[in-house]
């Protein structure tokens, strides 16, 4: 065909690639028809002529036109006698070719009915699809792909042209493409004549009507869209391939008309109606688009704008082709189309190139992205397990340490045993230095007497924890032979293994259990219990025991320490839910009738050597000869007894004291030169206080209680001491000072003191540690340079369990122990209620910051306690809450010297002392 035009050129194609980036705007042009017949016939006349390619000059001078501009300037004019070929070439050439560098494009023919736009729109199309061909023809290097689609919006409605289906269609947004129409049909066109025969078909499809201006006036809105796509032949089959891809609309409007000139009617007015305001809102888009992008542009008010809208302003080159008639009674029309033109060439657009990935090209890339994330997976995951890696071996290395430490403290304590098992006597001698498993064995007779008991050399049973356990049933506790029966019925004592030494009663928190009653967190249930029952201090609660004369089995009460004592064996740091229901269990089997307890079985002591002894004491010296069966133990001697060392009963402490200070040496030595004078007087010294002591009964006493009954107690004591003093008293006095020499704080120890107290808080918070416990420690040690082996214990306690806790293995113990702490403070918050008035409440709230109208206030205030671990204000005001709570608020008061807990206890002699679970328990 001769339409085939050759100037598609590489210059066309590089001016596109050249204004890709520059700020263009819609390429305007205006068509001047010839008079057609009808007007000639009419003799009107032209009253515009083109004076030149860019402007057309209204030549009517009626005076009343002179108001209005009579010349407009566009892009390009061109008269009636130009051809449609040169406004192709001039006026949408440039833009319409755009497509195949990938541009989108539209080519817009706009004026009044009658004026040529489809005339001029059919020519443009077959050009531009003539020049692509031919363009494709000079560029084999690139593979095309032509694709054609047809619609027309006749009253609103758009209607695929290249389907016979009369549905229409609908408008899609789509976030990449915008304005999508659904379902349209799309042709991949074959080559130019299957263009025509495609054209031809549109053509038969639209609506066209005829008018009083046109015969075949076009009614409806005909865009017609031709897609090109292309891709370089050398990545054909290559993966990495793009594809350039773009569009190319050419829009053949329908004709704005008056109904009035038209004389429409009817269908015609109803489509003139649905024309004229869709290209009102044209106009308005394109006036709005004139004046800047400032504010709504109602591209959505019209079908035709909506489909458009990139071709508006947007990011496709655009060229309108206005075309008018001279005629003067067209002459409003005519200049409306001017004033359109002359809007819309002051739009600007920012066309660019689509370049879109092919599927295989998109594959591959997000194969190519995929790769790359999982590497950096990978990295990640390396660097993950670098970091556990670092984690554990970080472990690791602590726990190696702590195995160190551990073994160092072993041996420190071996060697102190060696030197300790060089001091004191033969087992011939004094018939104590067998080691624990024999001695478990040795027959009730080959104990000696009860002063040959509390002598040193026989005392070694008081050096068993669990002979506490036995004298914890009052019943029994004044036998001195229950120890050993106990043992004789089989009672093994493994060797303590090194958990075991961080977890047994060595422990502060064993320790405080022993001499200061029940743990509170071991026994919730039993406090809640207490309280609801009786809503005293549970720490003040007397008991009256009546001691049978005959027999010791009709004891009935069984002291809270004793039976605290009787749990030792079952202590968890934990105190996990099914740790706090054995201990209510164990507490029923304690308070359940003597008859059921073993130790019924044992043998009356009456048939042995020793029975006078005990007989005459039935009344006050067997509760007496109790006492001092149960010194009270310190965790020093406990320690010594682990390492399977029998010890003295009265240098007990003494004993202990020599494993972490060798100073004590001196003292014992000089105490184990004169045992036998020790013994006698600590025979004489027992008597005389049984003599003291008449009554029958034993009370087992509240604190305060004990305080006052020890300073009298201990008054009379050092008054007879000094008044009758003898060579073992002096020894013993000896003994306690060089003890007490040993143990005199270095100046430091203060700072040292509140350094490890610091970290013990620290680590209590960690290891999840029972508040209660934390004020019990808090509270009885203070800083005494005595103190310093119990807050290492606990230190090296805390540490290991740390460490143990950190494990994997650990997780359950770790959350056991934290919802005993949940469970804790739960109960905590319950003691609130019963412990404290109204007024305390409120001003504890008020104190911790607790909204006095907030729901559960006060579980929001227990649930503060001991966590700000830095703020030693926050742990005293803790403690002391707690301690209010628990009632144990006295033991801050309490002097150690009656809980044992120092060596630092006044120059009397120990001997004098009658100790009941480290308090005195006689009166
Ligand atoms: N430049 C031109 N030279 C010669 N004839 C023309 C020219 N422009 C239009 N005509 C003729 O004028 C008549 C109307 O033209 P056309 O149908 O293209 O107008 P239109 O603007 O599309 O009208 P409508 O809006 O009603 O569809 C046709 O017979 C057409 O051949």
């Amino acid at each position: 065909m001769s339409m085939i035009n050759n100037n598609v050129d590489e210059s066309t194609y590089a001016d596109t690639r050249e204004s890709d980036a520059q700020d263009e705007k819609i390429f305007v042009s205006i068509r001047l028809r010839p008079l057609n017949e009808r007007e000639l016939s009419n003799n009107d006349v032209a009253d515009w002529e083109c004076i030149n390619n860019t402007t057309i000059l209204y030549k009517n001078s009626l005076p009343e036109r002179s108001v209005l501009p009579t010349a407009y300037t566009f892009d390009r004019v061109f008269g009636g006698d130009c051809s449609t070929r040169q406004v192709y070439e001039e006026a949408a050439k440039r833009v319409a070719l755009s497509v195949v560098s990938g541009i989108n494009s539209s080519i817009f023919a706009y004026g009044q009915t009658s004026s040529g736009k489809t005339y001029t729109m059919c020519g443009i199309t077959e050009y531009t699809v003539a020049d692509i061909y031919d363009y494709i023809h000079e560029h084999t290097n690139r593979e095309f792909v032509l694709k054609f689609s047809a619609m027309e919006i006749y009253n609103e409605a758009v209607k695929d042209l290249l389907s016979s289906d009369a549905m229409p269609l609908r408008l899609l947004d789509d976030p990449e493409k915008g304005t999508v129409v659904e379902k349209i049909t799309e042709v991949t066109l074959r080559d130019w004549s299957h263009l025509k025969e495609l054209l031809s078909v549109c053509e038969a499809q639209r609506k066209i009507g005829e008018t009083s201006l046109n015969e075949t006036s076009s009614r409806s809105h005909q865009i017609l869209r031709l897609t090109v796509e292309s891709r370089a032949c050398e990545f054909k089959r290559s993966q990495n391939s793009s594809t350039l891809a773009a569009t190319v609309n050419f829009v053949d409007l329908a004709g704005s008309e008056r109904a009035s000139q038209i004389l429409s009617a009817g269908t015609r007015l109803k489509e003139g109606c649905h024309i004229n305001r869709s290209l009102l809102t044209l106009g308005t888009v394109i006036r709005k688009l004139s004046k800047g992008r400032n504010g709504h542009i109602p591209y959505r008010d019209s079908k035709l704008t909506r489909i458009l809208q990139n071709s508006l302003g947007g990011n496709a080159r655009t060229a309108i082709i206005c075309t008018m008639s001279p005629a003067h009674g067209h002459v409003e029309q005519s200049r409306n189309t001017l004033l359109f033109a002359s809007c819309a060439k002051q739009v600007g657009t920012n066309a660019h190139v689509n370049v879109v990935m092919s599927e295989k090209a998109l594959v591959k890339q997000l194969q190519r992205e995929l790769a790359r994330l999982e590497n950096q997976l990978k990295n990640l995951g390396s660097l993950s397990n670098s970091c556990d890696s670092l984690a554990l071996k970080e472990k690791e290395l602590l726990i190696e340490k702590m195995d160190k430490e551990i073994r160092e403290l072993t041996q420190q304590r071996d060697h102190a045993q060696s030197r300790l098992q060089n001091l004191i006597p033969s087992p011939g001698e004094y018939q104590v230095s067998k080691p624990w498993d024999e001695l478990s064995s040795v027959s009730e007779p080959e104990k000696g007497t009860w002063l040959d008991e509390y002598s040193a050399s026989e005392a070694s049973e008081t050096i068993d924890p669990l002979h506490l356990d036995v004298i914890s049933s009052t019943s029994h506790f004044s036998d001195r032979s229950e120890g050993l029966s106990f043992n004789k019925h089989g009672k093994q004592f493994p060797e303590p293994s090194e958990e075991q030494f961080l977890c047994d009663d060595t422990s502060p928190r064993m320790f405080i259990e022993k001499y200061f009653g029940p743990d509170p967190t071991k026994g919730w249930e039993k406090i809640v219990e207490r309280i609801d029952l009786n809503n005293e201090d549970n720490c003040k609660e007397v008991q009256c025991i009546e001691i049978d004369s005959m027999t010791y089995r009709n004891s009935e009460t069984v002291s809270s320490p004793g039976k605290a004592n009787h749990n030792l064996e079952n202590f968890d740091i934990h105190h996990d839910s099914r740790t706090l229901k054995a201990t209510v269990e164990e507490q029923k089997t304690i308070e359940s009738p003597v008859d059921s307890h073993p130790m019924e079985q044992y043998p009356s002591s009456s048939d042995s050597e020793n029975s006078d002894s005990r007989s005459t004491d039935d009344s006050g010296n067997r509760s007496c000869g109790a006492v001092l069966t149960t010194v009270p133990l310190s965790p020093r001697s406990t320690m010594a007894k682990e390492d399977g060392i029998l010890s003295m009963a009265l240098e007990k402490d003494s004993i202990t004291s020599l494993e972490h200070n060798n100073r004590k040496f001196s003292g014992l030595v000089s105490l184990a030169d004169d045992k036998h004078q020790h013994r006698e007087h600590s025979q004489e010294s027992l008597k005389s206080n049984s003599t003291d002591v008449k009554e029958e009964t034993i009370k087992v006493l509240g604190l305060d209680e004990m305080v006052v009954k020890y300073e009298k107690f201990g008054n009379d004591v050092v008054l007879a001491a000094e008044t009758t003093p003898d060579k073992s008293e002096e020894d013993t006095i000896h003994v306690l000072d060089g003890i007490r020499d040993s143990q005199v704080a270095p100046s430091n120890w203060s700072m040292e003191f509140e350094k490890q107290r610091a970290e013990i808080i620290q680590l209590w918070d960690t290891c999840n540690i029972p508040l209660v416990h934390r004020t019990y420690f808090f509270l009885v040690f203070k800083g005494d340079p005595s103190d310093s082996i119990y807050i290492e214990v606990e230190l090296r306690r805390l540490s290991f369990l740390k460490v143990s806790q950190g494990t994997t293995t650990a997780k359950n113990s770790r959350a056991s122990s934290m919802r005993a702490l949940y469970r804790e403070r739960e109960m905590l918050s319950k003691l609130i209620l019963k412990k404290l008035s109204t007024k305390e409440r409120m001003t504890l709230f008020q104190k911790w910051g607790v909204g006095l109208k907030t729901k559960k206030r006060r579980l929001q205030l227990c649930r503060q306690l001991w966590t700000d671990t830095e703020d030693m204000d926050h742990i005293k005001e803790s403690a002391a809450v707690v301690a209010k709570l628990v009632g144990i608020e006295e033991l801050s008061h309490v002097p150690k010297e009656i809980v044992g807990l120092s060596f630092s206890t006044p120059q009397v002699n120990i001997r004098s002392f009658n100790w009941k679970h480290g308090v005195p328990s006689l009166v």
